[in-house]
């Protein structure tokens, strides 16, 4: 038989030959949506058609490699494009800059370079934004590119006040982007798909160049893509999208369950298949997930069966807190790997990575491998971000956030007010900061010094940019020597600069690895986009011989023979801020399904009575989902508990959790990590005492767990016994869950004294030092 067709039952080889027209391949989890994108892209090289002719795009590098891989692997040396979004985004632009007042070296800002330009517009504008915080700002100006409306198109609404300040900082924002020739990542698919929309000969030339495009998860497509794929469709429409509704979940960042919903009546003459046969899961498995997404109402039922055995019953756990879950989990993962399993046959996720500390421990202690699967924390560090710095400076001098960062780092004596008056003399003259730097004798109220230094750090930067061409590892050595960035780590005793020293090591490494898939140089640009656009899950590796920790975001598209799903409770999964709207509400019971659906024979859902949370004890509340589940034929169990198991049974009871449930902080714009329990002491007047945490969970009736949850959640959290004036200004200390932080302000004495603390990544906290969990950090 063909072995194009050989692994392919008869919907899926409908699919797959299908050449010309579009097609939507509509189909529910583990039913070959993915296999049916990589088998097609082989049968349209074997019918002819040209590599260079086919786009397949995806949503992350991880899953574009892969799609790669198997490419490869059916048609070896093909060089299809295969790409995320972003990166197809980013290669057009440069491509075609001009269109959109871009030079062809454009740099792209990452979150926090794009929040520094926003703030720098706003102080430089004095712009009033009352109350609204940048991040604020910026979710919304960042919600309206994704909506694919400019700045020059925005409005403001009456009546929202925050529509006013995003009208008079948006165009504001985008103009210093431009003159920075800067786009942040929301720009990379606007300036896009704007182009194609307004100019139609260079839409005609894409249409014809990417005759036959693939696009996987097309449910978590945003308005942007959606316009640059419908663009790119008009004179040969072979657009094929394979998605299932059910599986977006990406609505907070824009995605738009529509565009799939749609798809049928954008293209009337659609080809459309539905796969309904899941090779993936066992029959419990699927069966917990159907009946937990049949009660979404914005969707399309669909059905799916499975030939899979019937497997082991879904195993839902009620721990007594989160180390029993930790351990819990590792003891059964240990088990399994005793029973002959491998450690990479397990996967646990979480809904937020703030989870994962105390699983991690508990797998440490088993000793068994795993691999957790976080943000793009290495190019988010200070000593990473400073040095790639000059690299962007080098290869857009027009850069002025690189120019900022770099111009006293390390410390050459330009102080705050030159550095203002510097930019203030660019803006007037319409040149960039460097320029301005290299001007510096014509700026007005600079000293002598100042000149000298300004003028100093120009040359440097003019030296350093005759290497551009030259190869990575050589324009970071440099760099290394030349700024003196090496010897002041060198020269510094702190733990700290020793840790530094050690990532820009690793970064000379990642250097060397990518000149020698680059041989020549000339690559810095690719270098630095490969930088700029990682994600979450690239660090990933589906070979190693490891456990995986992710959250349920991260682990869409992929399978494990056993998953546990930790946490799995109300204010988590589903998260806080969706709890009072019923369109995000559908969107984590679309992030349960998506993560019950990875597992092809093993289930846990768990969820700890008591939870220590960034450093609050909480009572919790089940998750309304596990209420929707078929319990009656799950394996429930309780462990560390007195009690037995207490879900609540009915709607109501969980109605009436879900008003009485805790209030969080939410940072809104943030899909993982961006879970808080609210400020410390606040809910002790309601209990009016600490008292101690129910011993029997099964004692309470359902509807009071409101009520037992807010004494319990009063308790204060483990403080760390430290003595209150033991603390001093100025010294580093350690909290469970934000890290090390540095004491910025003290005030009050005894059980009064209270701490300000700014933690790398949390930000500024304040702490009553009696009850904080705090403790110096050890030198
Ligand atoms: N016809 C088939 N015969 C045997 N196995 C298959 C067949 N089709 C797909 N599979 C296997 O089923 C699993 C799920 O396939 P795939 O990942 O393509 O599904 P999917 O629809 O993309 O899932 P998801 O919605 O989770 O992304 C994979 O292990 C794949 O190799
Ligand atoms: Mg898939």
């Amino acid at each position: 038989m063909d072995p194009l067709f050989a692994n392919l039952n008869t919907a899926q080889c409908e699919a797959v030959r299908h050449v010309e027209g579009p097609m939507l391949v509509l189909a529910g989890p583990g039913s070959g949506k993915t296999r049916v994108v990589t088998h097609r892209i082989a049968h349209l090289l074997r019918e002819g058609v040209s590599p260079r002719e086919i786009l397949a795009l995806t949503f992350t590098n991880k899953a574009s490699e892969e799609m790669k891989l198997r490419v490869d692997a059916m048609s070896p040396g093909s060089r299809v494009w295969v790409s995320t979004f972003h990166r197809f985004g980013a290669r057009l632009l440069r491509e075609y800059a001009g269109f959109v007042g871009l030079t062809p070296n454009f740099t792209i800002y990452d979150t926090d370079d794009s929040r520094q330009t926003l703030k720098r517009v706003i102080e430089a504008g004095k712009i009033r934004t009352a109350h609204y915080s940048p991040d604020r700002i910026a979710s919304a100006i960042s919600a309206a590119k994704n909506q694919l409306i400019t700045a020059e198109r925005y409005e403001s609404r009456t009546g929202s006040p925050l529509s006013q300040i995003v009208a008079e900082v948006y165009p504001a924002y985008q103009a210093r982007l431009l003159a920075s020739s800067a786009v942040d990542f929301d720009d990379l698919l606007l300036h896009v798909a704007n182009m194609l929309y307004q100019n139609n000969d260079v839409r005609a030339e894409l249409d014809e160049r990417y005759r036959f495009i693939l696009v996987d998860e097309y449910q978590d497509t945003n308005r942007a893509q959606y316009v640059m794929l419908r663009a790119m469709s008009v004179d040969h429409p072979n657009l094929a999208a394979t998605g299932d509704p059910d599986q977006s979940i990406y609505g907070w960042r824009g995605a738009d369950i529509k565009n799939i919903l749609q798809f049928e009546s954008d293209f009337p003459q659609v080809k459309v298949v539905r796969l309904e046969q899941n090779y993936r899961s066992s029959k419990a498995v699927l069966r917990v997930a159907d009946q937990l997404i049949r009660l979404n109402m914005r969707r399309k039922a669909k059905s799916l069966y499975t030939d899979n055995a019937e497997g082991d019953p879904v195993k839902l756990v009620q721990y007594g807190n989160q180390d029993d879950e930790a351990r819990g989990v590792a003891d059964q993962i240990a088990a399994g790997i005793a029973a002959g399993r491998r450690p990479r046959d397990f996967a646990v996720f979480y809904r937020v990575n703030a989870l994962s500390r105390v699983l991690e421990r508990g797998l440490r202690e088993h000793g068994i491998p795993y691999q957790m699967i976080r943000g793009q924390e290495f190019y988010q560090r200070k000593e990473i971000k400073d040095v790639l710095a000059y690299c962007q400076l080098i290869n857009n001098p027009r850069d002025d956030q690189a120019a900022l960062r770099t111009i006293n780092t390390p410390v050459r004596g330009i102080g705050r007010k030159t550095i203002d008056r510097l930019g203030e003399f660019a803006y007037v003259n319409g040149i960039s900061l460097l320029e301005a730097c290299r001007e510096a004798v014509q700026v007005e109220g600079l000293n002598a010094r100042a000149i000298k230094s300004v003028t100093q750090y120009a040359a440097l930067i003019d030296r350093l940019s005759l290497l551009a061409g030259a190869a990575l590892e050589e324009i970071l050595g440099t760099i290394l020597t030349e700024t003196k960035y090496r010897e002041g780590l060198q020269d510094s005793e702190s733990e700290e600069d020793l840790n530094r020293l050690a990532n820009i090591e690793e970064l000379l490494t990642d250097a060397r690895q990518f000149d020698e898939a680059h041989p020549g140089g000339g690559h810095l640009e690719e270098y630095l986009e490969n930088a700029w656009l990682v994600n979450e899950t690239d660090s990933w590796e589906a070979e190693s011989d490891k456990v995986t920790m992710m959250t349920l975001h991260a682990a869409k598209g992929l399978e494990f023979p056993v998953v546990f799903v930790v946490a799995v409770e109300q204010g988590l999964l589903p998260h806080e801020r969706s709890i009072n709207d019923d369109e995000q509400l559908e969107e984590e019971r679309r992030l349960a399904f998506v993560g019950i659906t990875r597992a092809k024979e093993q289930l846990q859902l768990s969820y700890a009575v008591h939870r220590d949370f960034r450093g609050q004890r909480r009572r919790t509340v089940p998750s309304p989902f596990l209420l929707e589940m078929p319990r009656e034929e799950m394996e429930l169990v309780s462990i560390g508990t007195p009690g037995s198991w207490d879900v609540p049974t009915d709607w109501e009871d969980v109605h009436d959790l879900h008003d009485d449930s805790h209030h969080f902080e939410v940072d809104s714009d943030a899909a993982d990590d961006s879970f808080e329990f609210g400020a410390n002491a606040d809910r002790n007047d309601e209990a009016g005492s600490s008292s101690p945490q129910p011993a029997s969970v099964k004692a309470i009736p359902a509807a009071q767990i409101t009520t037992a949850a807010r004494l319990a959640g009063a308790a204060p959290v483990q403080p760390s016994g430290i003595a209150p004036d033991a603390f001093i200004q100025g010294m580093t200390v350690m909290h469970p869950e934000h890290g090390p932080g540095k004491i910025v302000a003290l005030s009050g004495s005894g059980a009064n004294r209270r701490a300000t603390v700014k933690f790398a990544t949390a930000g500024e906290r304040r702490f009553i030092l009696a009850h904080s969990p705090l403790r110096p950090a050890r030198r």
